[in-house]
């Protein structure tokens, strides 16, 4: 056991300080300005992992998590850290990022728009399913932590989720994980079970759930480890939700932003950002399901689409006729291939969105999107480190970054995502 001081927190929320031979240890569950009792459980060879054992001076942002769970579940790193002082510290998180990884010392950083309550929303779970209990795996272990107190997921979850530990004991072995979503405007349920082959009470189970639960409009049964192939059990494969006057069918396994009132300011923001008249040609680059590029379409001739995934891209086209919206195009597809072809063939686009996965965007995009001479790139990102290594080569090809807006899309999370608009110089 040895006390040290915490100076800061590191990108994943955990309290940083120094152990007296000055090596860097991270300390997760603690805060900058307390004093702690740790024990050491790694030590690697730049830095040690430590174990919080006992505040000795605590921080006065240091707030009591209203979930027991919290900390030991994996789920939350922030709830102990009051939530106006988790908005200052992920914008500062973001400057950071932009200043040491990008170089870039002139964008600024605006507040982190949080939300006025910052609890139940998240509009899906996935829990792992073991010995008849359902949660998140405990950091580093396979040990499920009963999820019976989540307050990041409406109450209508926690519902459904106690109802399920009920019945699973009496249906023999069942499901290894489950998938629970539920749309913010419509209050919608689906249920996806992935099971092993062979498990056959998935539909005694979906009908008795079905009987408690009028607002679950589906549930299907995905074979674990046997890629997509699902059996409709109940109702329909998938639910619809709304934002802003657009309707979206999502299905279990769909990409769908996890907040979805944040996921309207962000869309928002976005279209504010491409500032467009009507006429312009969009390209919306990692799309996903469509959502950004569907928003888009209202205000532009043609916005095409590029996403990997299979699957979501025919949930796009799906909610593009659902919408009503005949200019929008989607091709299946990595946009590292893709968007060369497109640059290539002497593809044009006005405005530019790029949303990539955490890794940020390939070099051959950065480049495709620089020989596509947009007037504007509207880039929105999960990743401030990815953010600013990609803001810095785009500035490198003619494009400069105006105020990043960061968006807190998950409270009591380490996560950040934030929008920034680049114009062509
Ligand atoms: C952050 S999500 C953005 C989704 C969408 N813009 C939205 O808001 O719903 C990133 C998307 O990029 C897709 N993706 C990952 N790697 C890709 C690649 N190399 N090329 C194209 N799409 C990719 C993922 O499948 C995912 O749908």
């Amino acid at each position: 056991m040895q006390k040290i001081e915490i100076t800061g927190l590191n990108h994943e929320g955990a309290g940083v300080g120094r152990l007296p031979d000055g090596m860097v240890a991270f300390v997760p569950g603690a805060l900058p300005g307390e004093r702690v009792k740790i024990e050491l459980s790694a030590r690697k060879k730049h830095y040690a992992l430590a174990r919080l054992l006992e505040i000795e001076k605590a921080s006065p942002d240091r707030v009591l998590p209203p979930c027991p769970e919290a900390g030991s579940c994996g789920g939350c790193q922030l709830q102990h850290l009051d939530y106006r002082a988790q908005l200052l510290w992920k914008r500062r998180l973001v400057v950071e990022a932009l200043r040491r990884l990008g170089g870039l010392r002139d964008v600024s950083v605006l507040p982190v728009l949080g939300m006025v309550n910052p609890w139940g929303y998240r509009n899906k779970v996935r829990l792992h399913v073991a010995d008849n209990s359902l949660g998140f795996y405990r950091p580093g272990s396979h040990e499920v932590v009963p999820f019976f107190h989540c307050r990041l997921v409406p109450s209508e979850f926690m519902e459904v989720v106690r109802e399920l530990a009920r019945l699973l004991p009496v249906l023999g072995r069942g499901p290894e994980h489950v998938i629970l979503r539920r749309g913010w405007a419509t209050g919608e349920m689906l249920l996806a079970l992935e099971a092993r082959t062979g498990w056959t009470e998935g539909e005694v189970l979906a009908g008795k759930l079905s009987r408690r639960f009028p607002e679950l409009v589906g549930v299907v049964a995905l074979p674990s480890g046997e890629g997509y192939c699902e059996t409709i059990l109940l109702g329909r494969n998938y639910l619809e939700e709304r934002l802003d006057g657009l309707r979206f069918h999502i299905s279990a396994t769909t990409f769908f932003q996890v907040n979805s009132a944040q996921a309207q300011v962000l869309y928002e923001l976005a279209a504010a950002m491409a500032g467009l008249q009507g006429g312009e040609k969009v390209l919306d680059a990692y799309c996903g399901s469509g959502a950004i590029a569907m928003w888009l379409s209202r205000r532009a001739s043609m916005v095409i689409g590029v996403e990997v995934v299979e699957g979501a891209v025919q949930d796009a086209r799906r909610n593009a006729v659902l919408n009503k919206v005949d200019n929008l195009r989607f091709h299946v597809g990595a946009a590292e291939r893709l968007l060369p072809h497109l640059a290539a063939e002497g593809y044009r686009p006005e405005v530019v969105v790029l949303d990539p996965p955490r890794a940020g965007c390939d070099r051959r995009v950065i480049d495709a999107v620089a020989v596509m001479q947009p007037r504007r790139i509207v880039y929105v990102s999960c990743n401030p480190a990815t953010l600013a290594r990609d803001l810095a080569l785009l500035q490198k090809r003619g494009y400069t970054p105006g105020p990043v807006q960061p968006v807190d899309m998950f409270p009591h999370t380490y996560h950040i995502e934030c929008v920034c608009r680049l114009d062509r110089m």
